[in-house]
């Protein structure tokens, strides 16, 4: 049997693990919270992995507070790099294979049609240059490592654009998205169902892209998230500048 350790566990998509655990009899898992097992802790990753011996670490730990990332460049480098860095480490020593998600915000949205693997990245954001450099320390350090890039997660949990306008529905009439950014949404249930899928198979190591299949804008996806929830609410579709945030985004983040 296949023994899992997740870090991050208390985020979306470490909740959403969490509840696939009775669909995959054959994987087992163990749950680490950021209070369990801070990745940027360098003797605390070496006393757990020492201790759990696990097959393959998923690291769902980060910083992805995009807007505040770029008032907190060092806690998001931290967490986002140093921190993977130890993991790979950590990994190379015991063992074990490294899944690591990283994310659309590492291209810049030149592009008009899908980022593919081989695209160069280039990162506008201080979050997406640090989930970057992630990436390049996995690269650099090791072999046996799995990198999935993804985008515009949502869940039930946790923070997400889909609970953001769930909330903001409940005390205004109207709200105003921006039409101008395109990406993927992905359901993070999804996601974990493609990552425990990797661990199942035999795919080869590397980096790969994984969203859901619907190309839209914010605007487009809130409306659609109103429809699903029967929500009526009027929804302007605005432009970027309309909506001006502390961090640049991609117009165009599709991941092919
Ligand atoms: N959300 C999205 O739209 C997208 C996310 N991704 C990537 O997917 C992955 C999972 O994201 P998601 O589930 O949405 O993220 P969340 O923000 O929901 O969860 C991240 C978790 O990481 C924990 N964490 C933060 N710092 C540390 C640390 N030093 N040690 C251990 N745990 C820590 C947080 O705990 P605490 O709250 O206690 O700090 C939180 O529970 C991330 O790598 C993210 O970059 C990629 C594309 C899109
Ligand atoms: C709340 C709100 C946001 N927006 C805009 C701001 C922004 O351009 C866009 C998305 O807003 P959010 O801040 O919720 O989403 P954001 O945090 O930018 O989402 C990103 O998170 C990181 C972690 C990723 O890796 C990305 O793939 C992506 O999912 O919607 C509006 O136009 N109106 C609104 O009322």
């Amino acid at each position: 049997m296949k023994k899992v350790l997740v870090t991050g566990a208390a985020g979306q998509t470490g909740q959403c693990m969490k509840s696939l655990v009775d669909d995959y009899g054959d994987v087992s898992f163990v749950f680490f919270d950021s209070t369990s097992l801070d990745i940027s802790d360098k003797l605390k990753l070496d006393e757990v992995f020492g201790l759990e011996r696990p097959d393959y670490c998923v690291n769902l730990a980060a910083y992805t507070a995009v807007d505040k990332a770029e008032d907190d460049k060092e806690l998001a480098f931290k967490v986002n790099a140093e921190a993977v860095l130890y993991l790979a480490e950590v990994c190379n020593k015991y063992n074990c294979v490294l899944m690591h998600i990283s994310t659309d915000f590492v291209f810049d949205g030149e592009k008009r049609v899908p980022y593919v693997v081989s695209d160069i990245p280039n990162p506008i954001n201080v979050y997406g240059a640090s989930k970057l450099q992630g990436e390049l320390y996995i690269k650099a350090n090791m072999e046996r490592y799995y990198i999935v890039r993804t985008s515009w997660v949502y869940s039930d949990y946790g923070h997400n654009f889909k609970k953001t306008m769930l909330r903001l529905a409940e005390t205004r009439n109207e709200i105003s998205v921006v039409n101008d950014q395109i990406g993927c949404p992905t359901d993070a249930m999804d996601l974990c169902h493609f990552l425990l899928s990797l661990i199942q198979g035999s795919k080869a190591y590397g980096i790969y892209h994984f969203s859901g299949g619907i190309v839209c804008s914010w605007y487009d996806f809130a409306i659609s998230i109103f429809k699903e929830n029967n929500i009526s609410i009027k929804v302007n579709p605005i432009s970027t500048e309309e909506y001006p945030t502390r961090a640049r985004r991609p117009k165009y983040s599709v991941l092919g």
